[in-house]
């Protein structure tokens, strides 16, 4: 499917990046992005998002470039996305249900399915309004129409229903999980959770690391999901756990953060987790702070973690491990890919493992004088890109052409892309 790309530059982290990484995932949602539309603004249009010029702009590019659906890199707000379709007169994605989609199509697991299925429908509540013909066509079927009601309460009941069955049985397949996590005696297990942005080479890592061990075991374990597996770390330690995740985007959605909560607990629960960053990757800075976001917002940022610096050979930097001013680990330098440091990290899960619990070694809490000198560079970057900004004449005009809320029957919100696949 042809797309256009639409990134508005905000002056806010790796504008650059940013849109790079639309590519990336439009093309994992098996898109084909054959053009790229940029804004810069200083705030979205309230109608448009992008100002009625720039939509027009996307208009024309949509004709000449054979464009089957426009993917915005921001999340729309439900007007805006309506605004934009009836404008652009084609199909427009915001960044939130692209995610949604890439999860969709990813889903494996019966959990995986339900927890992404909770998600969009979540998503979806927020954007239903009156006129969702398809349903409407089908009024009269059996049950859609409760006397007195309109379609529209018919649909949010019909959703909310759903929504109320699918958390029911996530709840009990996490009563489930916890129950087994129990009845493993985790913690007499070391565990340690790959946490990161998406590529950074978690899973290369994991690859790498369990066959790494001295002793691997081949079987998974049966309670565990099928990512995580029983490494031998030496006498001192014995067995540890080691968990591969699902990786994190910038702005993922606050539905799939929660939908995939019980997916994530094995990270909730780690003893150490170890936070791989691609240091090829111009905005690993950004990366690193966006995912320390998402561990907040499931409740793991108080575990202990060390930063892992993959992907040296492609920096052009050396194995290293890095400590704090108490003697703490902060940072350690290595290549999954040609092995290249993977003693030290191991040395290091050893050094964890041994200080557990209490020691607490977050990189926040310090880190070498290197690292923090990033760290400043990077803030201090950040707060000169906001402030040219904000020196700019920012002159795209405001729109004025405030589309009707209500919404008549040709604004109809987009739903055949988030229904579940
Ligand atoms: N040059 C280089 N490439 C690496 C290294 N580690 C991983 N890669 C590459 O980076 C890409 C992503 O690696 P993955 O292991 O799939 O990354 P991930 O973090 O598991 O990604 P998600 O599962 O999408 O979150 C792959 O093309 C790897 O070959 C490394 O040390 N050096
Ligand atoms: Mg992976």
């Amino acid at each position: 499917m042809r797309a256009a790309l639409v990134g508005v530059d905000f002056g806010q982290g790796d504008f650059a990046a940013s849109v790079e990484e639309l590519q990336l995932l439009a093309r994992s949602a098996g898109a084909d992005p054959v053009t790229t539309i940029t804004a810069k603004r200083s705030s979205p249009d309230a109608a448009y998002f992008v100002g009625s010029g720039k939509a027009d702009e996307i208009g024309l590019s949509v004709l000449d470039h054979g464009v089957e659906i426009v993917i915005f890199n921001h999340a729309l707000s439900p007007a805006q996305q309506r605004n934009l379709e009836k404008r652009l007169n084609i199909r427009v994605l915001d960044r939130t249900s692209l995610i949604l989609d890439i999860f969709a199509q990813r889903a494996k697991s019966h959990e995986g399915k339900l927890q992404v299925e909770l998600a969009q429908l979540q998503h979806l509540a927020t954007r239903l309004i009156r006129g969702w013909t398809h349903l409407e066509r089908q009024k009269g079927g059996i049950g859609l129409r409760g006397p007195g009601e309109t379609q529209l309460e018919t649909d949010r009941r019909l959703i909310g229903e759903r929504v109320k069955a699918l958390r029911a049985r996530l709840d009990k397949l996490r009563k489930q999980h916890e129950t087994q996590r129990r009845a493993r005696g985790r913690s007499q297990t070391f565990s340690v959770s790959l946490v990161g942005y998406t590529n950074a080479g978690k899973s290369t890592l994991f690859n790498a690391v369990t066959k790494a061990g001295v002793y691997v075991a081949d079987q998974l374990f049966a309670t565990l999901d099928t990512t995580s597996r029983r490494v031998y770390m030496g006498q001192d330690v014995g067995n540890v756990v080691i968990s591969d995740t699902v990786g994190f985007v910038r702005e993922l959605p606050h539905q799939l953060v929660a939908a995939f909560r019980a997916t994530l607990e094995e990270t909730i629960h780690a003893d150490l987790l170890l936070h791989v960053v691609d240091a090829s990757s111009p905005s690993r800075m950004e990366q690193i702070e966006q995912v320390n976001l998402v561990l907040k917002e499931i409740g793991a940022d108080h575990i202990p973690q060390i930063l892992v610096w993959n992907k040296i050979d492609a920096a052009g930097l050396e194995p290293l491990v890095e400590r704090n001013e108490e003697g703490g680990l902060s940072r350690v330098f290595i290549s999954a890919h040609t092995g290249a440091g993977l003693d030290l990290l191991r040395d290091a899960i050893v050094e964890s493992a041994k200080k557990a619990p209490g020691a607490q070694h977050l990189y926040t809490e310090g880190g070498g004088a290197d690292l923090q000198r990033e760290w400043q560079d990077w803030q201090s970057q950040q707060d000169q890109e906001q402030q040219d900004l904000q020196d700019q004449d920012l002159t795209d005009e405001r729109d004025p052409d405030q589309a009707d809320e209500a919404g008549g029957p040709d604004s109809i919100p987009t739903i055949t892309h988030v229904g579940s696949h």
